[in-house]
């Protein structure tokens, strides 16, 4: 259980006038890296300047890139990018997949987290960019009596671009706490056994069901500059990782598996093979007519899968002659997964809680 005597606060000593103290909590926040509020022109301009103008993400002076990202990229971008979202759009709930996803992951991680622990550990969510912001998931959290936070940014492989970005919002909310709880980030996880098995499992299951067994199963993880990588971004080594214990966890071959980079953004070189190419020379070069392709660096189905994926590399699998092209969806909110986050939260925990 909590720790009650953790604020200080004693009831019975304290004068009538003193601030109401609630009993102590420790909260746990989940971050993902936030979408846009709508596909229109104009949420979508916001949440792209907020998303490119992160120096963790494009680190090229301001003086060079805004103008470049405010005058050309943001009057282009918006129209190319809504159209996208609108394509994959959760109409019913009036937000994207990977809103709906993240709450639906938010709501069975709390469950799981109430089974284990009562009611002493909160369980939300935040993004990155847009909303709900960092800064006022924080504020929440302390404000409902956190003297703990939990911060678990979820992305199964570090990137500066990712897991270091979210850890500066969630440090600069914490700046302006006047009482500001105990804090944890949580690590990177692609090497944890028990999410090497949910991503196994749910290739087991894709082919099981699949009309054709995949010749070829396709690991696409989202790219980055190559640079990053030259100065010193661990990202590239934890997907070459991540692809490694998959395969041996599916006790496979190297002609069974393979890793790309997709989502190439700008000019400069990305980390390769891309994906869109890849499946293409693979139909064209190599006569593979049958492919099957999973995104392991997605923690929920997202544009850059439902999309980019599952109709642009699709499109140029079967433009380059393939025919079957079979798209495994991310964990989700899949059991396994939950299982997964939930353990990692609980062993995050220890010390804290009994
Ligand atoms: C999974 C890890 C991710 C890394 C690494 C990453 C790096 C990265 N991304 C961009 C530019 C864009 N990414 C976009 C969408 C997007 N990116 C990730 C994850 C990673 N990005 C996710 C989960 C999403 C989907 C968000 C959603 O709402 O579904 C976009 C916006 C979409 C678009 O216009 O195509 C851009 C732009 C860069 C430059 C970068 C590396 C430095
Ligand atoms: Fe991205
Ligand atoms: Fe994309």
């Amino acid at each position: 259980m909590t720790d009650q005597s953790q604020s200080g606060f004693e009831a019975a000593h304290a004068p009538a006038d003193h601030p109401a103290v609630p009993r102590a909590k420790i909260g746990v926040l989940i971050a993902n890296l936030g979408t846009p509020d709508n596909y229109d022109y104009w949420s979508m301009r916001r949440y792209l300047n907020e998303f490119l103008s992160d120096k963790r993400v494009i680190d090229i002076p301001s003086w060079k890139w805004q103008p470049l990202l405010q005058l050309i990229i943001l009057t282009k971008r918006p129209f190319s990018s809504g159209a996208a979202y609108k394509s994959i759009w959760n109409e019913d709930q009036g937000e994207s997949p990977l809103m709906t996803i993240t709450k639906d992951q938010t709501a069975a991680i709390a469950a799981s987290m109430k089974e284990r622990f009562g009611d002493g550990v909160l369980v939300d969510f935040c993004m990155r960019y847009g909303n709900p912001s960092t800064e006022s998931k924080v504020r929440e959290m302390v404000a409902a009596g956190c003297t703990k936070l939990v911060f678990f940014p979820l992305y199964p492989q570090y990137a500066g671009a990712t897991t270091a970005t979210a850890n500066d919002e969630f440090f600069r909310a914490l700046m302006k706490e006047k009482w500001q709880p105990a804090a944890r980030t949580v690590p990177a996880y692609f090497d944890n056994p028990a999410y090497i098995d949910a991503l196994a499992q749910s290739v087991e299951t894709a082919y099981a069901k699949a009309e054709k067994k995949p010749e070829l199963l396709v690991v696409s993880y989202h790219g980055m500059p190559q640079r990053y990588l030259m100065e010193g971004d661990p990202y590239h080594c934890q997907c070459q990782k991540t692809t490694r214990l998959l395969k041996e966890r599916l006790g496979w071959g190297d002609t069974q598996i393979t890793t790309t980079f997709q989502s190439v953004f700008g000019r400069e070189e990305w980390l390769r093979p891309y994906t869109v190419e890849e499946v293409a020379r693979l139909a064209r070069e190599e006569g593979r007519k049958n492919i099957a392709v999973i995104a392991p660096a997605f923690s929920s189905d997202c544009i850059e899968t439902l999309e980019e994926i599952n109709e642009e590399i699709r499109e140029s699998f079967e433009e380059a002659g393939g025919e079957d092209f079979l798209y495994i969806p991310c964990l989700n909110d899949q059991s396994a997964h939950i299982a997964v986050l939930s353990q990692i939260i609980e062993d995050n925990l220890k010390g804290w809680i009994a």
